[in-house]
């Protein structure tokens, strides 16, 4: 069997067109567009590139963006002020911390201050103990993005086998939790798992969320699997590639991610999203 792609950048154009659709009511009828604040501490490379493809979503999808690019140096205490200035501005609708921040701050900490109700990532403890408890309210941006990109392939998930590797906060645990609430049957795999392999040969449904390029082999995967694939790993030619044998793995698979082009792009339509969702909820 050979692959259908997944194409994360279609189907981020058209999410981002239905936010917009969204937006532009709502200016239509005098109220505000909603805003999204963006604090990206330091000058990590990476974190300058998604920074800059959120702004550059924004501005398709019709949100405003306040960019806050903060010194390396910023305390946690100046970083805590900030946080604290933009849960009580009225005007304000999601907080996005960017990650990872420099070691000096406590990004947990930072993060457990966001008002919930601002908390576009869908990191605040509140917010994925709503996920965990079958109530979401706003989810995880990546993972979310994953079960759209999981229901344009049209597949039941009911009862499939789903295998996540990788059991990060922000990718493998929300995204378990997400296909839980679709009633598939998750396996949560990680660096201490015994007989990977075996664990993805028997999955209707692979994710992975691992950062090691080519970790999961085209080999293990089941005839007919579909396979979604978060990593973003920079080689050293500069090219990017993810954590699955892409093109050994699209010769089993029904469907499959690219990287790029894939979840990443999904990761960012799906903050817009989240935006309005938050903008609606606490504005009306
Ligand atoms: N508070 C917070 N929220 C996040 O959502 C968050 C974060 N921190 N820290 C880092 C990860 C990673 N992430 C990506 C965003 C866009 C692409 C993206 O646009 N990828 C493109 C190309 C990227 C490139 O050219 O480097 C693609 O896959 O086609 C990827 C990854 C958001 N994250």
């Amino acid at each position: 069997m050979t692959a259908q792609i997944l194409d994360g950048k279609a189907i981020s154009q058209e999410l981002i067109a239905g936010v917009r659709a969204r937006v532009d009511a709502r200016v239509a009828a005098g109220k505000p567009a909603p805003q999204l604040a963006v604090i990206l501490v330091g000058s990590d490379p990476a974190s300058q590139v998604y920074v800059g493809n959120k702004k550059r979503q924004c501005e398709n999808a019709g949100i405003r963006s306040l960019a806050f690019d903060l010194p390396a140096e910023t305390s946690e205490q100046e970083l805590l002020d900030l946080v604290a200035k933009l849960n009580a501005d009225e005007d304000v609708d999601g907080i996005l911390v960017q990650l990872p921040l420099p070691k000096h701050l406590d990004g947990d900490k930072i993060i457990e201050l966001i008002d919930p109700n601002k908390d576009v990532d869908g990191f605040h403890p509140y917010n994925i103990g709503r996920l965990t408890l079958k109530m979401p309210l706003l989810r995880p941006c990546t993972p979310r993005g994953v079960m759209t990109l999981l229901e344009k392939t049209g597949i039941d998930l009911v009862g499939k086998d789903a295998v996540v590797i990788g059991a990060s906060n922000i990718v493998g645990r929300p995204q378990a939790l997400e296909l839980l609430l679709a009633r598939a049957t998750v396996t949560v795999c990680h660096s201490k798992t015994k007989d990977l392999a075996d664990k993805v040969r028997g999955a209707d449904v692979v994710v992975a969320g691992v950062g090691i390029p080519n970790f999961v082999k085209g080999e293990w995967i089941k005839e007919g699997a579909v396979v979604i694939d978060v990593g973003i790993n920079r080689l050293e030619s500069g090219k990017l590639c993810g954590d699955v044998e892409f093109d050994t793995a699209k010769e089993r698979a029904s469907w499959i991610t690219p990287v790029p082009g894939g979840v990443g792009l999904m990761t960012v339509a799906t903050l817009m999203q989240n935006t309005i969702d938050a903008c609606e909820k606490r504005r009306g």
